[in-house]
């Protein structure tokens, strides 16, 4: 894959103490979905978070996004408190967040132009990130005239326009075939490697937290808390083949016995 470097971003850490989340429902206090998680990404880290279903995964990561406020803790991306949304956080979630009504282009334009930042530089940056996500021959084509994975990777060159610090990602292949997950799996792992963007990824697959990230993250039962932070200690650069090896197994076999234990 050929990787500008005009967009990388310094990568950003992430730092959680005690984060805690109760949703209120007709102005009825419901059962906590986030019981007190710490956690410490460092810059650069391909962080995954893995829990049951309703742990709070999603919610840790829309805290983390600024579109849902904690109600205590600490929430610091880079050195700054999150206190709102932020282009310094790129956000990828399962279906991919394109306009209907504007090409490829203009979906990568669109941020930059909103915030009145449209350079020559900025053009020139979004013409090699095209290039990066595959998609040079589809610039004029409209979201609904491109492939699942096209619209995943359009979506990563829109994020990635606005120079983030960090990637959120929130189950973002989950909704593919086996073989575009595959690919678009294989499409992260390369551009983690080249820019090592910071990631906090969100999945609750065993198999593909072993394969992307230096470390995961178990979130316990609903309410979720920090169950155990594992390292996955296999080489990088990786690929598909590693899930073939005895090493990715007994990896896989650690991260499922701290999520069934
Ligand atoms: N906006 C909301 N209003 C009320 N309750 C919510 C809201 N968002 C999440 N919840 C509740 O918070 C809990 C955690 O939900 P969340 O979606 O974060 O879990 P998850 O681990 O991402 O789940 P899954 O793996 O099934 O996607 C659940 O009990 C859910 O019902």
């Amino acid at each position: 894959m050929q990787v500008s470097t005009l967009t990388v971003a310094r990568p950003t850490g992430v730092r959680l103490r005690d984060v805690r989340k109760t949703f209120h429902r007709r102005r009825r206090a419901g059962r906590p979905a986030l019981d007190g998680v710490s956690l410490d990404v460092a810059p650069g880290e391909f962080l995954c978070l893995l829990g049951p279903s309703g742990c709070g995964k999603s919610t840790l990561l829309n805290i983390l996004a600024g579109f849902v406020p904690a109600d205590s803790g600490e929430v610091v991306v880079g050195d700054r408190p999150v206190t709102g949304p932020g282009h310094d956080r790129g956000v990828l979630f399962q279906t991919p967040m394109l306009f209907p009504w504007l090409t490829t282009w203009q979906n990568v334009l669109y941020g930059p132009k909103a915030r009145g930042a449209l350079t020559p530089e900025v053009r020139a940056e979004a013409e090699a990130l095209l290039a990066t996500v595959g998609l040079a021959d589809a610039r004029d084509a409209y979201p609904h005239e491109l492939s699942g994975g096209m619209r995943h990777r359009a979506a990563f060159a829109r994020v990635l326009i606005n120079r983030p610090g960090v990637l959120l990602m929130d189950e973002p292949f989950g909704a593919l075939d086996a073989i575009t997950r595959a690919a678009m799996q294989r499409f992260l792992l390369d551009l983690w490697q080249q820019r090592r963007t910071t990631i906090v990824f969100v999945t609750h697959d065993v198999e593909e937290a072993a394969l992307l990230g230096d470390r995961v993250c178990v979130l316990s039962a609903p309410p979720g808390g920090t169950k155990d932070v594992l390292t996955v200690d296999l080489p990088r650069p990786r690929s598909y083949d590693d899930t073939e090896t005895l090493a990715f197994v007994q990896a896989k076999r650690r991260i499922r016995e701290v999520l069934e234990g």
